[in-house]
């Protein structure tokens, strides 16, 4: 690929400019992750692709980070991120999966019709809260749905300052709205379930076919998703667009301000409880219980609250212990290298 980029069209920031010292900046390299595959990962620099082999030496990076590389393309380090959206790796493995790194605004993408669900909604809007990330819905396939507009509603009462779109995702007039998002230098991210429109969305919004959509999946005879792996793909304009593959389970790990911030009136709520360990079932005294009979609390809402922060506990328990687990191992070793020193040297 022989496209140069300036640094601002690969979303270089200020933010960034300040973790360089000046010798880095005028003799190194600098590129960003724009895929990661199982052995290696793809950086982009101003103008070359290079790829990275995987390696335990290298700490774990996901789409979207900047790197620092000497002359020679050598991994010299990570640069801190500014933000970062992560899970619980799917299945029963307990470990923290990266999705995306140094994103400006997520874009949470639910269709219209069988996909439209508020609590993946408020789960996704957990994890933008948690990564300080601008959170803006994109409901899609509004061209196949009737009476859309009170959907539109029901996502807006979620909080009245979220900004809430319904679109068309393969007509370029209708996702025209979004590009108030694109300026030149954001990154923008795309989450959502398989189907709803991700990459018809990248595509709409680059103005070409970049990225494989479903209806081209639908003659892929094993039935595979479209996306497989994060990409990153640069608009004309300058800004930064990161298409996620449709992931069939979020669990919310290291997450507590995000499910703080995004149930904010509820955690208000639980503190005018008469006892602090306030279960909200049947207490006296419960302004959560209270707030459901009055009608100012929906018992969905409050239910979906109660999964996602239990759900969160016991994911953030088990990622501590192992954390923890790891902490005490890479200790042990230290102390047996010194050791072995030690007794090399004769003392
Ligand atoms: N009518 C209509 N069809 C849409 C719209 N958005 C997406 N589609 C269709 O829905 C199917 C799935 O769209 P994709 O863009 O592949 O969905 P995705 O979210 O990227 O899916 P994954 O790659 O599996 O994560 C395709 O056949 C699209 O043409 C829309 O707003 N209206
Ligand atoms: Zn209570």
């Amino acid at each position: 690929m022989n496209t140069s980029y300036s640094p601002t069209q690969l979303g270089w920031q200020a933010f960034f400019q300040q973790q360089l010292t000046l010798t880095e900046l005028e003799s190194s390299n600098l590129g960003r992750v724009i895929a990661h595959h199982r052995s290696n990962y793809l950086i982009q620099l101003q103008s070359r692709q290079i790829s990275l082999a995987t390696h335990v030496s290298l700490p774990s990076m996901t789409v979207g980070d900047w790197v620092l590389l000497d002359e020679n393309y050598q991994f010299i380090r990570l640069l801190s991120r500014k933000s970062v959206i992560s899970r619980k790796a799917a299945g029963s493995k307990v470990a923290e999966q990266l999705i995306a790194a140094n994103i400006d605004s997520l874009f949470i993408v639910c269709s219209l019709n069988q996909d439209f669900n508020l609590n993946r909604i408020e789960r996704y809007l957990a994890l933008a809260n948690e990564a300080q990330v601008e959170p803006i819905v994109v409901l899609t396939k509004k061209d196949l749905v009737d009476g859309w507009q009170q959907q539109v509603q029901l996502v807006q009462e979620l909080d009245p300052f979220l900004t809430v779109e319904a679109i068309n995702a393969l007509e370029p007039s209708s996702v025209e709205c979004l590009k108030a998002w694109c300026s030149t230098g954001k990154t923008l991210s795309f989450v959502g379930s398989s189907g709803v429109g991700k990459s018809s969305l990248v595509n709409t919004l680059l103005g070409c076919k970049e990225q494989l959509t479903g209806s081209i999946r639908e003659d892929d005879a094993k039935g595979r998703h479209t996306t497989t792996a994060r990409s990153l793909h640069f608009m004309d304009n300058g800004s930064v667009l990161l298409d996620t593959p449709g992931m069939r389970e979020i669990q919310l790990a290291d997450c507590q301000q995000g499910i703080s911030k995004t149930f904010a009136e509820i955690e208000v709520l639980e503190s005018a409880c008469r006892f602090s360990d306030c279960s909200h079932q049947n207490e006296p005294g419960c302004a959560v219980q209270q707030a459901i009979e009055s009608g100012e609390l929906e018992v969905r809402r409050f239910n979906n609250f109660i999964k996602l922060r239990s759900e969160h506990q016991r994911n953030n328990v088990s990622l501590k212990d192992k954390r923890d687990k790891e902490r005490a191992l890479a200790k042990k070793y230290r102390f047996v290298q010194s050791d072995t020193r030690r007794l090399k040297k004769g003392y």
